[in-house]
């Protein structure tokens, strides 16, 4: 079957949905800080319009093409391509012509390291299934060669290829067995996350909660929060055992921010936007993953509590589970209506195809997100095809998210859209013109059940994050800084 070349890129998830939004109404608006021009607006009408298809009906074309492939492993392929059918099968054939080529050079101590043949007790991806060619990384030396995935487990590659940092065996271990045990508990009332795409409501493949720190006062504080789209009027105060292991998550996480800065950043300072007080955990989303299908699709995490260049502390109990990271690479548009969409190097395929790397997760790990990683990198947790049970939790695996959520950025702090609701922070990922800007956005339209406004308003940060309301044209806040 011959590669046809992907032309747009279909998304699945609301996280993508929200920039486009965001665009579009802003053009509509006809917001003095918007600058995008005719052709984006076409392209985001366009986009929007093949939106539309159920994943089902995606799913259904990908197996017409692929018959005899495995649906589920097919259906992974779909998600990790942002349900772009072109792109999954473009990609799925060049795995395929790939596999059938002879391999000429050999691998790099990381590949060799890293092959993606099963190793026992460790968890494979469904993805692996099909040979997945990356494309630039728009680093100067490709991490994987054509058709891997770089599959990573020292903590010494993680720092080195990833915006991550990981601590193995990072509690001891009677501490960590005891806070498994303590959240298998608390997870069976968990709840899958529900948002509204278009007509449809839609829920995540796994459950999860939210925690606050009672001691930092933040149940006074939580009344307006809002998180995945629904109300949060059900939060749980972080356990005395949560507590004492935030305090320990607080630490390290310091500790590895500031080796960070001086051993990836330039001139060993801080990234603008960076927040440069200590980083304060303060709320922990506990997600819960029972069996190897259970997973959580691509995303950046929402910024709106957080502010821009967020670090976040990720502790990981119970079944090990690959945690992939891909840097997003923004499209320009130029370039894009330049090229031969039918060759195989078009823009839309190098920013589709390029190559993901997979963090093997164990049991009492602390993986840090760092400041660079919203922004600029996507991050799942994928299907698996088969895991190892664990002697507490069975096929159940655990993850506390330690986040900082700074009082500037309250929902009584943050503008509201005309829903009079207080609205999501949210970076531009994906349009080259406006990479890395910030937006304010209308929620609503995210929630069930709820229709949402065209608000948008493009953000500023001084150079330590906190927002500049009167240069946004808002209205003066009380100055504050961390929650
Ligand atoms: O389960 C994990 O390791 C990742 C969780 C995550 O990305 C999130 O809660 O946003
Ligand atoms: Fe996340």
């Amino acid at each position: 079957m011959g590669a046809e070349a992907p032309r747009k890129r279909r998304r699945l998830f609301f996280e993508s949905y929200a920039e486009i939004d965001a665009q579009k109404n802003g053009l509509k608006e006809q917001n003095q800080n918007l600058e995008v021009d005719q052709s984006a607006i076409h392209q985001v009408q366009q986009e929007e319009h093949h939106e539309n298809e159920s994943t089902d009906m995606k799913l259904a074309r990908l197996l017409s093409l692929f018959p005899n492939s495995d649906e589920a492993a097919l259906l992974d392929v779909l998600i990790s391509y942002e349900g772009c059918v072109e792109a999954a099968s473009a990609a799925i054939d060049a795995g395929q012509e790939d596999a059938e080529q002879t391999e000429d050079s050999p691998a790099s101590p990381i590949e060799q390291a890293s092959k993606s043949t099963p190793i026992p007790g460790i968890q494979t991806s469904l993805l692996s299934s099909f040979s997945i060619p990356p494309s630039s990384l728009g680093w100067s030396k490709p991490l994987t060669k054509r058709g891997k995935t770089l599959y990573l487990y020292s903590p010494e590659d993680v720092a080195r290829n990833t915006p991550c940092s990981i601590i193995h065996n990072f509690l001891p271990p009677t501490q960590a067995n005891a806070l498994l045990e303590e959240l298998l508990e608390d997870a069976k009332s968990y709840e899958c996350e529900k948002f509204q795409l278009f007509d449809t409501e839609v829920q995540s493949h796994h459950t999860s909660k939210l925690y606050v720190s009672e001691a930092q006062g933040m149940m006074e504080r939580s009344s307006e929060f809002v998180y995945n789209g629904s109300f949060r009027n059900n939060v749980r105060k972080l356990s005395p055992l949560m507590n004492t292991v935030s305090e320990k998550v607080q630490k390290a996480v310091n500790r590895e921010i500031q080796a960070r800065i001086k051993s990836h950043y330039p001139g060993g300072k801080k990234l603008k936007y960076q927040s440069p007080d200590e980083w304060l955990p303060n709320a922990a989303v506990v997600n819960c993953y029972t069996g190897p299908q259970e997973n959580l699709g691509w995303h950046s995490d929402q910024l709106t509590y957080l502010g821009p260049r967020a670090v976040i502390g990720s502790l990981s109990l119970g079944v090990a589970r690959e945690f992939r990271v891909r840097r997003v690479v923004p499209r320009d548009n130029d370039q894009e209506n330049k090229q031969d969409v039918t060759k195989s190097h078009s823009s839309d395929r190098v920013s589709d195809t390029q190559g993901q790397i997979s963090i093997h997760l164990p049991h009492n790990s602390l993986l840090v997100m760092h400041a660079e990683m919203q922004e600029e990198w996507k991050h799942s947790v994928p299907t698996a095809l088969t895991i190892s049970p664990h002697p507490i939790a069975g096929n159940r695996r655990i993850n506390v998210t330690y986040r900082c959520w700074r009082k500037s950025f309250d929902p009584q702090n943050i503008p509201r859209c005309r829903c009079g609701l207080p609205t999501i922070l949210r970076c531009v990922q994906r349009k080259h013109e406006n990479y890395g800007r910030y937006m304010w956005m209308c929620y609503a339209g995210y929630s069930p059940g709820k229709k949402g406004c065209s608000f948008f308003q493009w953000a500023r940060f001084d150079d330590d994050g906190e927002p500049l309301w009167e240069e946004m044209g808002i209205r003066p806040v009380a100055k504050g800084k961390m929650g």
